[in-house]
């Protein structure tokens, strides 16, 4: 039987943390680990979306990770996002991120171009095969992976031992049922997870079956997603809902700024606790002065609803 305790829970989507000429700021990122260490969150997943590894170069993905991992280590299950879009390159950082000690590495499929089932299965596993004593997450995000995760792809990957869960970021709840129920029915009950990970439906994706929530909106306000998670663990659906629709409002606030979402996030999280991140890297949008009105309401509500609990 495998340990997917460590799997269930708030998990937050690591930001890129850049000093003020851009630069990663590897005190950036230990003071976030420790924040969130501080906030009683399950766990982090570094080096996705949230953590603009797209935008970023091996070397300096290899400097986060191993930055987190002094913080973490022992404290939170760590997974670390592996992927780069080129074999080779998402090879190297597999490889790595088993010498520095994660639970899991995970990775999107190839983006671009569309590749066939067989061809995405072997990036996947030559990553796994990179990292042989690491478990395996799948990213499936087809809204911007321009891939999706299909059954049969799904099947193929549950043949590598590794394959631990599915990091479903797709709209569809029922996804989730079907990946956790393929998982299942390979593994058995028990030994297959699945991450919930449209953060405005956290509790429909718990309640449908995801273990536990990869979110990129968990870390500026982890409070209302670890609220959320006690009430579902309770039965207290009501209550779960509440909370639910106030981080949603917060969400849609936050999205109405020209800067991008995860600068709109950085700034707000400067404001409360004082946390030097950054701003994100060109071509995201950075905050412009008309974000302001933005920013400060979105952090008032935060603070309201973290209030209320
Ligand atoms: C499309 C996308 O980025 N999805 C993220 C991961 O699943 C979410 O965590 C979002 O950041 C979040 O739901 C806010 O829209
Ligand atoms: C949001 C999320 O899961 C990511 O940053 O990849």
């Amino acid at each position: 039987m495998k340990d997917i305790t460590k799997y269930q829970g708030v998990i937050p989507a690591f930001y890129a943390c850049y000093d003020a000429e851009g630069n990663i700021s590897t005190e950036g990122v230990k003071a976030l680990t420790r924040h969130l260490i501080a906030k009683g969150v399950k766990g982090v997943y570094v080096g996705g979306s949230s953590g603009e590894c797209i935008y970023q170069h091996v070397d300096e993905r290899k400097a986060v990770l191993e930055a987190v991992m002094s913080e973490a280590k022992g404290k939170l299950t760590v997974i670390a996002h592996v992927g780069c879009n080129n074999t080779a390159d998402s090879v190297e950082l597999a490889r790595h991120a088993e010498s520095v000690g994660v639970d899991a590495i995970a990775s999107i499929p190839p983006i671009y171009f569309h590749l066939p089932e067989y061809a995405i299965a072997k990036y996947w596993n030559d990553m796994s095969a990179a990292a042989p004593n690491t478990e395996f997450v799948i990213y499936n995000i087809p809204q911007l992976a321009g891939t999706g995760l299909t059954m049969s792809l799904l099947k193929e990957m549950l043949k590598n031992p590794n394959v631990i869960a599915v990091k479903n970021s797709s709209m569809p709840t029922q996804d989730i049922q079907m990946f956790k129920d393929a998982g299942i029915a390979a593994r058995g009950e028990g030994n297959f997870v699945v991450f919930n990970g449209p953060d405005e439906q956290f509790v429909s994706g718990r309640v449908i079956g995801a273990d536990g929530g990869i979110g990129g909106t968990y870390a500026v306000m982890p409070e209302l997603y670890l609220a959320m998670n006690d009430h579902i663990n309770k039965g207290e659906i009501k209550q779960a809902q509440e909370i639910q629709y106030e981080a949603d409002r917060i969400i849609y606030k936050m999205c109405e700024a020209h800067g991008n979402l995860y600068a709109v996030q950085k700034e707000i999280l400067r404001r409360m606790y004082g946390l030097e991140l950054g701003g994100v890297r060109e071509p995201m949008p950075g905050l412009i002065p008309e974000d302001e009105a933005i920013v400060a309401e979105a952090q008032a509500m935060i603070e309201a609803a973290i209030a209320k609990l």
